[in-house]
């Protein structure tokens, strides 16, 4: 990883004519090629903060940097195109009659060439493995498979960072991990910065470093096996902790001889079989 893409410092917000903060001198940095979970309860401030990344929202106060570039009324086109966005509706986000059109969206208000453009809409769809899905019609998809057009809409624009917004949210379970697997080969394999905007503690489980919003401010921040041992408190702060970090607490206090806390249910079993074996 290499230097920060994103830095955001001091940034407060009010929505206009609330007295209340929304944000309140946040500060941190995403690194390039980071996956980043920003998690909280109803009302911490997660999609204001998403809105202020891609110059929906500016900040009554503080700064935000992508790359080098200051977020500003001048500056807000650029940083669009650099900080893409996924939302929590699949149904809400389909722009076009076919998924081609859909991805081709972006990339035509862009002034994108015709012959570019139908290799960058046919590359992108290979990324989010939908490319059999070229001709179809938004209706014949699942929720998974719309996410995965809308994040091929936004990487065929070719960004520095992609902002999930509660983006697997309404999904099935097999569609949140077939989405989810799809970001994590685009930041392997393509270096793509990743910020997961989520109430979802076990899709946060699978980021490089998680921050914990409250009431418009950051209230902590750390890799996710930190994060998680905050336990209760995060039951305080309103998020529920995953079942194989609950699980893996239960048993230490209970005497067993667990190594760490478990942030996925198939590391747990793995360990636990490794100790049923060993007696
Ligand atoms: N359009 C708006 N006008 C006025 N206040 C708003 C508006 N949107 C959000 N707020 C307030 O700003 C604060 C932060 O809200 P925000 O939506 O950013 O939180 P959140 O963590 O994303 O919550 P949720 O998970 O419910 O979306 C809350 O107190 C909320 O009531």
């Amino acid at each position: 990883m290499a230097g920060p893409v994103i830095t955001i410092e001091d940034v407060s917000f009010r929505y206009n004519g609330q007295e209340a903060y929304a944000l309140k001198d946040v500060s941190f940095s995403v690194d390039d090629g980071e996956w980043l979970a920003v998690v909280g309860h109803n009302g911490s401030g997660k999609s204001t903060l998403a809105k202020i990344l891609n110059g929906l929202q500016f900040p009554e106060k503080g700064t935000v940097k992508v790359q080098n570039l200051l977020l500003s009324e001048e500056a807000i086109w650029d940083i669009r195109r650099m900080v893409g966005m996924v939302f929590q509706n699949p149904d809400n986000q389909f722009v076009g009659t076919t998924v081609q059109d859909d991805v081709a969206f972006g990339l035509e208000n862009n002034g994108v060439q015709h012959d570019e453009m139908v290799s960058r809409v046919k590359e992108a769809l290979e990324r989010v493995h939908m490319a059999e899905f070229l001709n179809q019609e938004p209706h014949h998809l699942s929720g998974g498979q719309k996410q995965r057009v809308a994040i091929a809409g936004v990487i065929a624009l070719r960004p520095k960072v992609i902002i999930l917004d509660e983006a697997t949210s309404m999904l099935d379970p097999l569609g949140r991990e077939e989405v989810l697997e799809t970001v994590r080969e685009l930041k392997e394999e393509q270096g793509l910065t990743v910020i997961s905007i989520t109430h979802d503690l076990e899709e946060a489980a699978k980021a490089d470093r998680i921050i914990v919003m409250n009431k418009g401010q950051v209230y902590k921040e750390g890799k996710p096996e930190d994060i998680f041992e905050l336990k209760e408190e995060l039951i305080t702060l309103g998020l529920d902790i995953p079942f194989p970090v609950k699980m893996s607490h239960l048993l230490r206090n209970a005497g067993l001889d667990l190594p760490k806390m478990y942030l996925t249910d198939e590391e747990l079993v793995n360990d636990l079989w490794k100790l049923h074996f060993k007696k």
